[in-house]
Parts: structure tokens; C-alpha cells; sequence
């Protein structure tokens, strides 16, 4: 009967009552206000987490008592849940979501930041764009879906890290190794990253969404330096922090090598080359004449160069305990992103040479290579469902490129389940938005955040329907 009754299942407008969006507001001022902060791995606040659990049972109990979908706790505080559709032939998709967040000291806030405040049409708090909309959202689409008496036809998991601002060793790790065990594969995976960006390169008229087809990499590298201690009135030459702070500056002042056009990035600049106005236009749209100058182009601006190239931050440095000691130690941490088209091994010789230095020893604390490119050609389900997502809930937005995400999410644990990896976040974003990730007054609009749930309402209902065609340059 179930089978019958969805194989045509009639499309559910996304249209929500009043009610319901106080509700849904509502729900994620409440999940703002449960401190879920990851300090280190070893230092989460458990005792939120717990709560958390309960407090999504509370505020989505269909979800939780629909017969159709399993729940589970994984490594404690991350969860899993199983939505079984009614058609087993299609291959099910996962979307992913995090619960913890960094650390948020009150200062600089207007409003406290777990106070969950509504200010001027605004939800204030750390997790309101990382990453507590994508997760109250996907919970809120689901649960509205089912209150419609929603069945899906395709299945799909959706997993909630509880610790992925630490590396997600515990939670997304732990559930990519359990759905591994029970040998899923999975159609795609949908996770944050990428955005709607909104005045992030420099000349580009109107916004554009970019799905991430690929993560940069990473390494955590500690540089140390020993030397003998001794009396600061008579210094050597050479200290353990001159040594060091000249290695880390090398790095500093030599960038890795510009990797433009073996990427995504190429791709993307090029559909996106008649939002510019003369004569980017005309490099973008020539690029097997321009690529040299249009890679020069792309080095200027800090965002466009993290799209190119491998980044060296200097994040940390320590050493000295007195005054008047010449200190025995000096400790610095490199982190770097690294590009798609390059390796950890490949960044690491190359760190190694532009330091050439025998007495700097070389620690890597932490390394992952960048994932590999997702498919986007017109037969990629996971990034044709998320462009005609794009396309209805977004209709102003005129362009949807694939694109490199810079920074680092628990998608890179879920390699082992699907070739199709994309990140998007259905927001806009603004340089001065992305200023409170992980900064301070961290905010989505109610409008906005509305608007992440009605994309993922509609997004599960086009997963059940049979891809529409894509429409090329021309037909547009
Ligand atoms: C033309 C487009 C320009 C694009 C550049 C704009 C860049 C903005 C992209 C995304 C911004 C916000 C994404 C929110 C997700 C943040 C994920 C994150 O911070 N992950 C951590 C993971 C990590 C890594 C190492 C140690 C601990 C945690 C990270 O990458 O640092
Ligand atoms: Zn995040
Ligand atoms: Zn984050």
C-alpha cells in the first residue's frame, strides 16, 4: 500500500503557516541557547550535548516516532537517522549537519551569544550560520514533511556530528564506520562549505551560488627548534626563537605555487565571466589566451587566493619563560590549506625546502588531503537536485558554478561512502557575514533562515522525483 501511494505521490507546496513559522524560529532560538561548544577534543560540553539530545526530541517529535525512521545515538552525543523510503531501487543520499560550535566569550556581542536573541529581524547567536540552521532545518523540513503525511520514495540518512570543530574523530568518523559496516553506498552527501557569496570578488556584479564539488586539505605542522639555555647577557648568535621566527617566515613570504586551472576554480570563472564587465569579461571567457593573467588576477584578493593556491597561517608560536633565559625551546604551528590539485606529502617537501634548515624540526600534528572532485556534468543527481533547488527557491540567482570549499567539514569522513560530495548552505553570504563565523554577533535573518527551510522541504520532494533536464547557456 505504502509503495502504491507514493509512486505519485502529489508535491507538497512549501508554504508554511504563521504558526508554523514562529514555531520554526522558535525552535532554533532554543537550539542557539544550549551551549554545544567544542573546546579541544578531549574538552566538549557534554553535559549540552546530552541536553541537546533531549531538546530535539522535544521541539520534533514526528520525526522521532514515525515508524518509517530509525534513530540512533552514535559515539554518545552524535546522531543518526535512518528515513527509509518507500522505492529500495533508488540509492539513498545523506545530509549532514553539525551540533557543536567553537567558543564564544561575551565580549564585542550586542547580545549575549547563546542568548538566542532576536534583534531586528535577526537570531543572534554562535551557530546561527555554523552550523545550527543547517541542523534545526534539516530536522524542521523533515518534520513538516511528515506532519503533511510526507513518505519519501527515496531514502536518505542524515547525521549530526557532535564534534566536528574539533576534527569529528567521535561523531562523523564513528557513523561513516558504522554505515560503511552495514554496507551503504550512498548516491551523494550534502554538507555545509559553500554559500550564495555576495560580494566576494572583486568586479562581480550580482551574487552566485557555488556548490563545492572538492575541501581543500590540511596540515597542522609544528616547526621546533632546540638550543642550549643559558644567561641572556650573553646571548649566541642564534637563538631558538630567531631560528624559528626566520623558518616561519620564510614560509610566511613564499607562497606555495599558484595552482590555478588544475581545479574546480577555472570551471567556475568561466561561467561566471559575463557577470563581469569589460575586459574581465573578455579574459574570463578566453581563458586558453588569459589563464596566465587571469591566475596573476586571482592572487590579489585574499579570498580568490585561497581559491588558487595552498595557504600558509602562522597560527601559533610559543616560547620563552623568563626575561633574561634564552630559551631551550621554541614551538610554532603552520596551518595550511592545502589545494586540490596538490598532496600532503607534496606540501610538506615543499615547506621542508623554503625552510631548509636542518635545525628546524618538522611535527605534523595533524593532515588530510584534499578530497577528491565531485562529479557536476549533467548526470550528477547530488549537484543537478541542488541547482534546481537553487533555481526555484532562489530565482533572482542567475548562476550556479561548482567550486573549491577553503575550509575543512566532516564531509572528509564520509569518502568511503560516495563519490558525490557537496557543499552548500542555502544562504546568502556577505564578506561582513562570513566576519561572524567563528566571530563575534554571528547572526541569520528569520527571513533567511525560512528560506534554508523551505529549500531542504523542497529538496527531499525533488530527491523523490525524477531530475529535470539541464537547461544549458542557450536555452536560458
Ligand atoms: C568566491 C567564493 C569565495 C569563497 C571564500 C569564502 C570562504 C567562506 C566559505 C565558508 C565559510 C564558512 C563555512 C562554515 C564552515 C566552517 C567549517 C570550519 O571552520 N571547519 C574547521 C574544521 C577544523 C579544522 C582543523 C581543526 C579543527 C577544526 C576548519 O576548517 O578550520
Ligand atoms: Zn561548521
Ligand atoms: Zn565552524
Amino acid at each position: 500500500l505504502r509503495d502504491k501511494a507514493h509512486q505519485s505521490a502529489p508535491r507538497i507546496p512549501s508554504q508554511f503557516s504563521q504558526e508554523e513559522r514562529v514555531a520554526m524560529k522558535e525552535a532554533l532560538k532554543g537550539a542557539i541557547q544550549i551551549p554545544t561548544v567544542s573546546f579541544s577534543p578531549k574538552e566538549l560540553n557534554t553535559t549540552a550535548l546530552a541536553e541537546f539530545g533531549e531538546y530535539i526530541r522535544k521541539v520534533f517529535p514526528t520525526v522521532f516516532k514515525t515508524s518509517f525512521i530509525r534513530h540512533e545515538v552514535v559515539g554518545e552525543y552524535s546522531h543518526l537517522f535512518t528515513v527509509h523510503g518507500s522505492d529500495p531501487s533508488l540509492q539513498p543520499y545523506m545530509l549532514l549537519a553539525h551540533i557543536d560550535v567553537v567558543p564564544a566569550p561575551d565580549e564585542g556581542w550586542d547580545v549575549p551569544p547563546f542568548s538566542g536573541l532576536e534583534r531586528d529581524g535577526f537570531i543572534y547567536g554562535r551557530g546561527t550560520i555554523d552550523n545550527k540552521n543547517s541542523l534545526m532545518g534539516i530536522l524542521q523540513s523533515l518534520e513538516l514533511l511528515l506532519i503533511r503525511n510526507y513518505i519519501p520514495r527515496r531514502s536518505f540518512f542524515i547525521a549530526l556530528g557532535h564534534d566536528e570543530e574539533v576534527m569529528g574523530v567521535n561523531g562523523a568518523q564513528k557513523i561513516s564506520a558504522l554505515l560503511q559496516a552495514r554496507g551503504v553506498q550512498l548516491a551523494f552527501i550534502v554538507d555545509e562549505g559553500s554559500f550564495i557569496f555576495d560580494g566576494f570578488i572583486p568586479g562581480l556584479k550580482n551574487p552566485f551560488a557555488m556548490v563545492s564539488v572538492s575541501e581543500k586539505g590540511l596540515i597542522n605542522l609544528m616547526l621546533q627548534v632546540n638550543t642550549t639555555p643559558g644567561h641572556s647577557s650573553a646571548p649566541p648568535k642564534e637563538t631558538s626563537i630567531g631560528i624559528l621566527a626566520a623558518a616561519v617566515n620564510r614560509l610566511e613570504q613564499t607562497p606555495m605555487p599558484n595552482m590555478f586551472g588544475d581545479g574546480p576554480t577555472k570551471m567556475a570563472l568561466q561561467e561566471l565571466a559575463n557577470e563581469f564587465s569589460f575586459p574581465t569579461n573578455l579574459f574570463l571567457s578566453n581563458m586558453w589566451l588569459f589563464r596566465p593573467l587571469v591566475s596573476r588576477l586571482m592572487e590579489r584578493n585574499f579570498v580568490t587566493n585561497a581559491l588558487v593556491r595552498t595557504t600558509t597561517a602562522l597560527t601559533m608560536f610559543n616560547s620563552g619563560i623568563k626575561v633574561n633565559v634564552i630559551p631551550a625551546v621554541a614551538q610554532a604551528i603552520v596551518n595550511f590549506r592545502i589545494h586540490p590539485a596538490q598532496t600532503v606529502q607534496e606540501v610538506l617537501k615543499l615547506a621542508k625546502d623554503i625552510v631548509a634548515d636542518d635545525r628546524v624540526q618538522f611535527h605534523v600534528l595533524n593532515a588530510f588531503d584534499p578530497s577528491p572532485i565531485s562529479p557536476s556534468d549533467d548526470q550528477a543527481l547530488g549537484y543537478q537536485l541542488l541547482r534546481q533547488t537553487i533555481q526555484s527557491v532562489f530565482p533572482e540567482i542567475n548562476i550556479v558554478v561548482p567550486g573549491t570549499c577553503v575550509v575543512s567539514t566532516d564531509s572528509k569522513h564520509y569518502l568511503n561512502l560516495t563519490t558525490g560530495i557537496y557543499l552548500f548552505n542555502p544562504l546568502y553570504l556577505q564578506p561582513q557575514s562570513f566576519r561572524t563565523v567563528h566571530g563575534i554577533n554571528e547572526r541569520i535573518s528569520v527571513q533567511a533562515y525560512e528560506r534554508q527551510v523551505k529549500f531542504i522541504f523542497e529538496f527531499i520532494q525533488n530527491a523523490d522525483t525524477d531530475p529535470k533536464p539541464v537547461p544549458h547557456l542557450h536555452e536560458l
